[in-house]
């Protein structure tokens, strides 16, 4: 970040302290006028970045097989081992052999800023890259944020580092709710047209989804998507809530927050405390999805006829509690081997995430501190330490708690 200085002190050459998300009338305008279609025709959002995760030591994933999957056999007894996916063009074949709809998946994650939804997005593709079962599938994450911000950068360029800011026009105050929705509604549209056009078969949608609002948006999306006669595919999908409620976890990832492109310019200790205001509107908005919603879901679902199917995943702590009891599963009538299988793979990336990449996680968050710890003491050395206790300090967290607890009783 150019907040910090060569010699390791925290220096900015920044003399604006506005965050790029801060809401300019521009941006919001142009989004109002201009349809999505014209940022992906433009090619301007490309989220096919994904760079691959080093997989555990030991670990290897094309080793997966039913038999490691105790859970999973019960739900599938007859499905096929080793087990494998037809190719796209197989599927399309049979398609024209039957007027079954070949099936897309959709994960749908929720979870508050900072709890680690981008990382596993990641980790969740490079797992399905790695299985001999999926590896042939397509899998791409469509991040809110990343189209927020490449849309705030192509409108403004540099000047949209240099707009003042004020708590009145940032973007995640909860006045500004629908605003925000703009960015999210592009990109979901962006990906049900990339699996309609079958460039892709596996989106992660990557958003916070926080709200029940925006979640009845989205599965009514993939409803009316369902729907249509003209769909050329069924979407499946798959909410996986990401939950992180361990301070020295959030410290870190609110750490690593600052160093993308909503603080290039800013310095360190001003970008920790504005990313600690977003979390805390955020959390005054946050609302968890629940077995209660899913149930709600699938009612709503079933009222429309539709068989798409509804799962709902869990990880909490980077897998540290166990999260069986509440996940939820609604299989959808006839459902076939390929779907049987993403949702076995899903299950087992759940349920062995502290395995399979939660402890790597937790060895770096642990490196990290006691290293920043011994860089305090040191006189000249980068510290971090210093700004991320300060704000992030123990009434913070018990603040975060009360608006979380004030919004959860509204
Ligand atoms: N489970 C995880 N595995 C690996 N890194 C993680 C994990 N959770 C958080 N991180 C670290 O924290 C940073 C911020 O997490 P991120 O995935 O961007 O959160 P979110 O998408 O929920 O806002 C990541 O860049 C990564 O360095
Ligand atoms: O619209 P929602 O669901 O809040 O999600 C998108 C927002 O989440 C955030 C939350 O911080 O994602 P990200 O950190 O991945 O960039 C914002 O950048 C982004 O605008």
């Amino acid at each position: 970040m150019s907040g910090t200085s060569l010699n390791g002190s925290l220096k900015s050459n920044s003399t604006s302290e506005n965050s790029l998300f801060s809401l300019n009338k521009k941006v919001y305008s142009n989004l109002l006028l201009q349809k999505s279609s014209y940022y992906y025709a433009n090619d301007e959002i490309d989220e096919n970045n994904e760079s691959d995760v080093p997989l555990p030591h030991g670990l290897s994933l094309n080793n997966l097989s039913t038999e490691h999957l105790p859970t999973l056999s019960r739900v599938n007894s007859h499905s096929p081992s080793p087990l494998t996916f037809k190719s796209t063009r197989d599927y399309s074949r049979l398609m024209n052999e039957s007027t079954v709809k070949d099936s897309k998946f959709v994960f749908v994650l929720v979870g508050l800023p900072a709890v680690g939804k981008s990382a596993v997005s990641s980790q969740l593709i490079q797992f399905l890259r790695n299985n001999p079962a999926t590896h042939s599938l397509r899998c791409t994450s469509f991040n809110a944020g990343k189209v927020r911000r490449k849309m705030s950068y192509r409108n403004l360029g540099m000047r949209s580092m240099q707009l003042a800011n004020n708590s009145s026009d940032d973007l995640f105050s909860p006045k500004n709710t629908e605003k925000k929705e703009k960015y999210a509604r592009i990109t979901l549209d962006k990906l049900i047209k990339e699996l309609d056009s079958d460039i892709c078969d596996v989106a992660i949608f990557d958003a916070t989804n926080s709200q029940v609002q925006r979640r009845k948006f989205v599965f009514s999306e993939i409803s009316s998507y369902n729907q249509d006669i003209h769909s050329n595919f069924s979407i499946i999908p798959i909410v996986l809530q990401i939950t992180c409620d361990d301070q020295s976890f959030v410290k870190f990832n609110i750490h690593n927050k600052t160093f993308n492109e909503d603080y290039f310019d800013k310095p360190y200790h001003y970008a920790i405390a504005d990313f600690a205001r977003r979390l805390k509107n955020y959390c005054s908005q946050f609302t968890p999805f629940s077995k209660n919603e899913f149930a709600l879901l699938v009612d709503s679902f079933d009222t429309k006829g539709l068989n798409s199917g509804l799962f709902a995943y869990n990880i909490i702590n980077s897998g540290l509690v166990s999260t069986t009891s509440i996940n939820s599963r609604h299989l959808p009538a006839n459902c076939s081997d390929k779907v049987m299988e993403m949702i076995m793979l899903a299950e087992y990336f759940v349920e062995h995430y502290a395995s399979l990449f939660g402890s790597s996680y937790i060895e770096r968050v642990k490196d990290f501190f006691s290293e920043q710890k011994q860089n305090h003491l040191k006189l000249g050395s980068l510290d971090y330490f210093s700004s991320l206790s300060a704000v992030l300090d123990e009434n913070y967290f018990i603040e975060l708690q009360e608006i979380l607890e004030k919004n959860l009783g509204k």
